[in-house]
């Protein structure tokens, strides 16, 4: 099963500014892809629309094998809020609730055993190496910690795609490094597919496939 699959997307904005045409994509469980191009080109426009955020002018999304297009709002939210992570690079994470708060968010919208989500949690922070912090508000740690914080929140809900967008812009290479370590080892354990738009050589250095958005869709890079 193809955990992501898209065939011929265009997306246009604007009154009729094409960003890109005849864009196909797909991603395996356990595959995690890179994707660079210029400032502009339409990267997170695109990440937007495996998400089910933005619409495609043309072209199918299948993630799962369910089809976006078809789905109504409610049925889209449910498979985003089910089957997909996101990391950000502002983060996201709410400065006044504690880290394991923040982790069990995704869950919340999901299932109301707050109990069960708070242990789940807590096993995640545990995978990112704040195991012992669940308690500590997300206020009092650094922008590495907290971009962790960001990735264990992604996973909770043992999302079949994790979709990531620059999520190690605001880090210094070395943190940068270890952050990526962390969700590429993550992605591979747990066999979900990932995406991520980034500029950074170390990212796609973790990668197993880096792809160039340009206006005619996505093309191999070599390693
Ligand atoms: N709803 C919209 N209406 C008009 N223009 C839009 C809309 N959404 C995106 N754009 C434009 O589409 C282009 C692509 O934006 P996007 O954020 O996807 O680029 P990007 O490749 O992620 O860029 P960067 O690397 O700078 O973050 C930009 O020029 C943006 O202004």
């Amino acid at each position: 099963m193809r955990a992501i699959e898209t065939c011929g997307l265009a997306k246009t904005v604007g009154i009729d500014r094409e960003l890109f045409t005849g864009l196909s994509l797909t991603v395996t469980p356990g595959e995690l892809v890179a994707i660079t191009g210029e400032s502009g080109v339409g990267k997170s426009t695109l990440l937007n629309m495996l998400a089910g955020l933005d619409d495609a002018d043309a072209g199918e999304i299948r993630i799962e094998g369910v089809a976006l297009g078809p789905l109504n709002d409610e049925t889209r939210t449910k498979l985003r809020r089910e089957r997909i992570g996101f990391v950000f690079q502002a983060f996201h994470i709410l400065p006044y609730l504690t880290l394991e708060q923040n982790v069990a968010l995704p869950l919340a919208l999901i299932s109301p055993d707050s109990a069960a989500a708070k242990a789940q949690a807590g096993v995640v922070l545990a995978e990112v190496g704040l195991g012992d912090r669940g308690r500590d508000y997300a206020r009092d740690l650094s922008g590495g910690e907290l971009q962790r914080v960001a990735i264990a929140r992604a996973l909770v809900h043992r999302p079949a795609v994790i979709l990531a967008d620059e999520p190690t812009g605001n880090l210094d290479p070395e943190t940068a490094g270890r952050v990526l370590d962390l969700l590429a080892r993550a992605v591979k354990s747990r066999g979900a597919a990932a995406v991520i738009v980034t500029h950074s050589a170390a990212t796609a250095a973790v990668a197993d496939r880096v792809l160039m958005l340009t206006a005619r869709g996505l093309t191999p890079i070599d390693g």
